[in-house]
């Protein structure tokens, strides 16, 4: 149980914690969203109440380095659990570059199924996954290895499915992963070994959508890898080119499905026989294409043919459901979550956020579970399906109307919610578009803090990484916002590497609450001072809390 904690109390009311996805602190506001954004609430906040910088990237959140940036899965991971753990990033390069993961079952199981195959004929190894070195979500250099290692054990046709990214990365760079790639395939396809790029197509268009928000996509994406059904092309450096004069403006994210055919037959659909990895190590956009490889009973879509596979994910993406069973590297093992222990204490907590981040305040928040701890309330409000660009207010005013119910209900000691607006607007690139989500995330503060104070409550505002904060590449050199030749701006559609602003609002203590800026502070300290808030010591586990008590 977690001990009384002797500087203060806790506070009377409930203790919130407000994540406004996407909300970084850059060091040059040129080109920030948020700088230019009218937001009188966040003005005052940042004016008037104690607040602190925190490190939301890099070894801070368990990413490899500090060369990568942050994401919601590792920043709500560390918010909720309070601790830093290797994440799938770092396990996965560690297991290729120690050989762990070709030593393991499960590998071993991928390349018997591939070279068994079905009716007397060997099958093919499928890669299906996010194809980019974003680190996100996937990294083509584990692709790499994975495709050479399975020449070396003797599998003969390799097919991978690429969803283009242009999201986590330039937002249309394609052809700096595709060319070079294609090249490396050919070059290793010789001695009776074929790998090639089967099919593919954006990954906000086919495959990856993430909560449920949007089953076809993930159909289209079934028929695209699977049955093979798409706008042909002879190679996919030509699709690339060829959507892109199809398709004017389209950026990567969004380009539509191809397939890659010679003589008019797609060259890698999906059969008996055949192995599939899905080679993404984060779970929220891989768990329902996964689901439509493994459940038998699967009712999502109509998958009109459905191979009998060897399946694995890179990951195992949700421990609670087992799903998949077969996984190349263990995930991360969180332990001892705040979810857990403020459950364990016996205080309610509700968690609120729209379709897009509702898992991101639940499963990501509790460690990667798709269950609740005992007195937990979930609430989703369903998210638009639309370009977010479209409706940049989003779902802000309805989790405002959930959060403030739930907080004059006086039935929830700890609440916590994420605001997407940042972070979904941020990465469709459209600097006009950000600059109102962030207006529509201040217009939320303004009247959810007035109802936690009256409620006798306080508030930690804060962020799991940023992206509206840069909407524009930077010049690598001048760190100037970088240039077209027409003289426009480059959009930038990737999360960034700049800290993020932690906030205590507190009307209730009289003065007597601060925030300790530290030089390693970070996301994972954010549970403690929580905890601090309720008038409890941290779990032993949890970093250090930032509450200062006057
Ligand atoms: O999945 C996505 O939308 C991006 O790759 C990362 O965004 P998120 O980490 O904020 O979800
Ligand atoms: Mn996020
Ligand atoms: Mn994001």
């Amino acid at each position: 149980m977690l001990k009384k904690f002797s500087a203060f109390p806790g506070v009377a009311g409930p203790v919130v914690v407000i994540v406004m996805d996407g909300y970084g602190q850059p060091k040059n506001e040129a080109g920030s969203a948020i700088a230019a954004a009218r937001k009188p609430t966040l003005d005052a906040l940042f004016a008037q109440c104690p607040n602190i910088s925190l490190r939301a990237h890099g070894t801070a959140v368990g990413m490899p380095s500090d060369d990568d940036m942050g994401n919601s899965e590792v920043g709500h991971n560390a918010i909720g659990a309070g601790q830093v753990y290797a994440q799938g990033a770092a396990l996965v390069a560690n297991a290729i570059a120690d050989g762990a993961i070709w030593a393991d079952d499960a590998w071993k199981q991928i390349v018997a199924g591939a070279k068994a195959g079905a009716n007397g004929k060997a099958g093919a190894l499928h890669f299906i996954g996010l194809f980019s070195d974003g680190n996100v979500h996937s990294h083509i250099d584990h692709l790499k290895a994975m495709v050479a290692q399975a020449k070396v054990e003797g599998v003969k046709t390799v097919r991978i499915h690429a969803l283009i990214d242009g999201r986590d990365v330039p937002e249309t760079s394609a052809l700096d992963y595709v060319v070079p790639f294609e090249a490396f395939l050919k070059e290793l396809s010789t001695d009776g070994f074929d790998a090639r790029i089967a099919s593919g197509g954006g990954r906000q268009y086919i495959t990856m959508d993430r909560y449920d928000a949007n089953w076809p996509m993930v159909e289209k994406g079934w028929h695209t890898h699977v049955l093979g059904e798409g706008t042909q092309f002879a190679n996919a450096t030509d699709a690339i080119n060829g959507l892109r004069a199809q398709h004017p403006g389209t950026i990567d994210q969004d380009l539509p499905e191809f397939v890659i055919a010679e003589g008019g037959k797609p060259i890698g659909t999906i059969e008996d026989g055949d192995s599939v990895v899905f080679y993404n190590f984060r779970g929220d956009r891989a768990i329902e294409i996964t689901r439509a490889f493994v459940e038998d009973d699967f009712a999502k879509f109509d998958r009109v043919r459905a191979p009998k596979v060897t399946f694995a994910g890179m990951l195992q993406y949700d421990g609670d459901l087992q799903l998949p069973k077969r996984f190349l590297v263990a995930p991360p093992a969180i332990k001892d979550t705040s979810g857990e222990w403020f459950s364990k204490m016996g205080f309610a907590q509700f968690a609120c956020s729209e379709t897009q981040k509702f898992g991101h305040v639940t499963y990501f928040w509790n460690g990667n579970r798709s269950g609740k701890f005992e007195g937990e309330t979930w609430q989703e409000v369903p998210s638009d399906v639309v370009p977010f660009e479209q409706r940049p207010w989003m779902k802000a005013a309805e989790i405002t109307d959930a959060m403030i119910a739930a907080i004059k209900s006086g039935q929830h000691k700890i609440l916590r919610c994420n605001f997407a607006n940042g972070d979904m607007v941020g990465h469709t690139g459209n600097f006009r578009a950000a600059t109102m989500a962030i207006e529509a995330v201040d217009l939320a503060l303004a009247r959810l803090l007035p109802v936690i104070e009256a409620a006798g409550g306080v508030a930690l505002i804060t962020a799991d990484h940023g992206n509206a904060d840069e909407m524009y590449e930077l010049d690598k050199k001048t760190k100037q916002p970088a240039q077209n030749k027409d003289g426009s701006f480059k959009a930038k559609t990737a999360h960034t590497l700049n800290p993020v602003p932690l906030v205590l609002f507190d009307k209730v203590s009289g003065g007597k609450l601060g925030l300790k800026q530290t030089e390693t502070a970070g996301l994972s300290n954010i549970a403690a001072t929580v905890a601090n808030l309720l008038g409890l010591e941290k779990h032993e586990k949890w970093d250090e809390s930032l509450l200062e008590v006057k």
